[in-house]
This record gives C-alpha cells, sequence and structure tokens, in this order.
C-alpha cells in the first residue's frame, strides 16, 4: 500500500496571521484571540424570533461546541455563520471584517474562508470519491491542472487513511470513511474556519470517539479554528475549549465543559447531568497532532471504521 508524504496537504496559509490579532482597527467588544465574533445577532423569520441576541468569541485555533436541546436555534446560528443567511440585526466578525457588509463577490470570497463539514458526510452519490473531493478544487481554483488536482486529492485522501479509495462511490464506504471523505472535501480549499454539523450523529460510541480524534487533529495540523454543533455531551468534554449552551435562541452559559458541568450554572449543570454523560470519566483529546501520514492512529481508525 502506497502512503504519500503528508508534506503534500499544506497547512492552511490563512492560519493565524498575526496582524489579524492586534485590537486597533477591531471592533468594539473585541477581544484579542478572537476569530470569529458573533455580535448581539438577533434572528428572525418573519413574526418568529429565532435567536434573541447571541454573542460569542470564537477564538483562533480553538474547538468551540455550540450545544443545546431541539430547536434552540443551532442551525440558524451555523446559517449565519457560513453567511448563508444574514442577521435581522447585530453583526458577525471574521478578522474584524462585517459579513454583513460584503458584497456578493467579498461574501462569495469570505465563505471560501469557511469548511463545512455536514452531517452525514453529505457526498454526492454519483461521483467517486476522487470526483466528490476534487468538486471545491474544479469549482473555485480554475486553474489548477488536472495533474496537480490529482495530487492534493489523493494526498489528502492518504492523509487521513483513505488510500487507493478514490475510484470507489460513495456507497461503498462505511459512515467513519465518509465522514473523512466529506472532511477531505472542507479541507480542499484550505480553510481557516471549519464547521462541524453535529459530526458524530448516527455513528458508534467507538466511531465517534475516532471522529472526535480528527477534528483534534485536524484543528492541531491544520491550524484551523473549529465550530462544532453537537447534541453528544461525550464528544463535546473530548473536543472543546469552550462550549456554548443555546436554550431558545439564547447563551445561557459559556465556559470550558468542566465549567458548565461543575459551575454555578443551573441550566447548565442539567443539560450535562441530563444527557446521562459520566463526565468526570471523559477525558479530552490530548494526543499529538499527526507528525506524518504513518501515524498509527489513521491505522487504528480505518481498522475502527472498516
Ligand atoms: N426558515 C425558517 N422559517 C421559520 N422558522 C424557522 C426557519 N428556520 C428555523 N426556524 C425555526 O427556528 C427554530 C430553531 O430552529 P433550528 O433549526 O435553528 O434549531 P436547532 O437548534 O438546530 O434544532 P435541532 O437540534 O432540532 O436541529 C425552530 O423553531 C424552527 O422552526
Amino acid at each position: 500500500m502506497s502512503r504519500r508524504p503528508p508534506s503534500q496537504v499544506s497547512p492552511s496559509p490563512h492560519a493565524g496571521p498575526p496582524e489579524a490579532q492586534q485590537v486597533g482597527n477591531m471592533p468594539p467588544g473585541w477581544q484579542p484571540g478572537d476569530h470569529l465574533f458573533v455580535d448581539d445577532i438577533k434572528k428572525s423569520f418573519g413574526a418568529t424570533k429565532v435567536l434573541h441576541g447571541i454573542t460569542m468569541h470564537l477564538r483562533r485555533t480553538e474547538t468551540a461546541v455550540i450545544i443545546g436541546g431541539s430547536g434552540a436555534g443551532k442551525t440558524t446560528l451555523l446559517r449565519l455563520l457560513i453567511g448563508l443567511e444574514r442577521p435581522t440585526t447585530g453583526h458577525i466578525w471574521v478578522d474584524g471584517v462585517d459579513m454583513g457588509a460584503l458584497g456578493d463577490f467579498e461574501m462569495n470570497r469570505m465563505r471560501q474562508r469557511f469548511g463545512m463539514v455536514f452531517q452525514y458526510a453529505a457526498l454526492l452519490d454519483s461521483l467517486t470519491i476522487f470526483d466528490n473531493v476534487a468538486f471545491p478544487l474544479r469549482e473555485h481554483r480554475k486553474h489548477m491542472s488536472k495533474r496537480d488536482i490529482r495530487d492534493k486529492v489523493v494526498g489528502m485522501l492518504n492523509s487521513l487513511g483513505l488510500e487507493n479509495k478514490e475510484d470507489r462511490m460513495p456507497s461503498e464506504l462505511s459512515g467513519g470513511q465518509r465522514k473523512r471523505v466529506g472532511l477531505a472535501r472542507a479541507l480542499m480549499l484550505e480553510p481557516e474556519i471549519l464547521i462541524y454539523d453535529e459530526p458524530t450523529s448516527g455513528l458508534d460510541p467507538l466511531t465517534s470517539r475516532l471522529v472526535d480524534d480528527l477534528i483534534e487533529e485536524t484543528r492541531a495540523r491544520f491550524k484551523v479554528t473549529s465550530v462544532v454543533i453537537s447534541h453528544d455531551m461525550a464528544s463535546t468534554f473530548r473536543i472543546a475549549h469552550q462550549a456554548f449552551l443555546v436554550i431558545q435562541g439564547r447563551v445561557v452559559a459559556s465556559g470550558t465543559p468542566d465549567e458548565l458541568a461543575h459551575g454555578d450554572n443551573e441550566q447548565a449543570r442539567q443539560f450535562i447531568a441530563a444527557s446521562g454523560v459520566a463526565t468526570d470519566e471523559v477525558s479530552r483529546v490530548n494526543r499529538p497532532a499527526l507528525a506524518d501520514g504513518t501515524s498509527g492512529r489513521v491505522i487504528e481508525f480505518r481498522k475502527a471504521a472498516e
């Protein structure tokens, strides 16, 4: 089995420009370390008020997990973050740039700074794995040669433990493998912010843990800022630097998962207790990032997911 060196997958050139951390030209309320600043967002659909003033500081190269019950407004928030919807009032600042002030052209460019990993991977069933992953490059990097596209796609698939899968169809892969294909596709345009929509939903506990590892490894290796929408409390404890509990369109608690579980916010303690997860026994993912494509972890993942 051939394995390509990981150097074929370059970390995002956008990740963490030091000048972006200056507070000088930043909006009021901006905090040093912020990558995204969600600034008092309200969202209504007609007469239905869904978000009632959400403020969040999403820090560069950290993982923020947004938790909350059904109908709390998480998906609406996600759609605002990636620019699919505009807030009714409030702002979303990316490196101090107000997304709401962008015209169509700039918004299109802004969207390329975001990668989206969809629930259930959302692969195109009629395309091979290669064509699924190459899709964003063919759409947005028209100058790239076929050979460069092939190298980049195959390099990424290999580095995620998907060697020799490029000619398969999505239906021929396991759920865990499809997740990794979805991640490979999201990483193609070298985003600086990765958004995951319920990444462990529908997976068994072992595969969920491996997806958590993958999220952490991806964060550390590509220096991305990660935002995860989740119902999975064990996963939240494993991957989150900070968690935001959203109830009925409001952030009612935020902090590290431990702070939420053991702090003085009653709603947070109850929400976590109701999940049934023994939080004291869930340890944070704390492994070094993949240093190279030969790490045993990829093999471990593949074995478990096949
Ligand atoms: N386009 C829309 N028009 C009207 N109401 C909407 C629209 N989109 C969402 N809503 C309403 O906003 C509320 C929040 O929905 P949302 O999908 O954001 O919640 P959620 O937290 O993602 O829920 P779940 O975890 O069940 O997916 C719901 O009451 C929903 O009916």
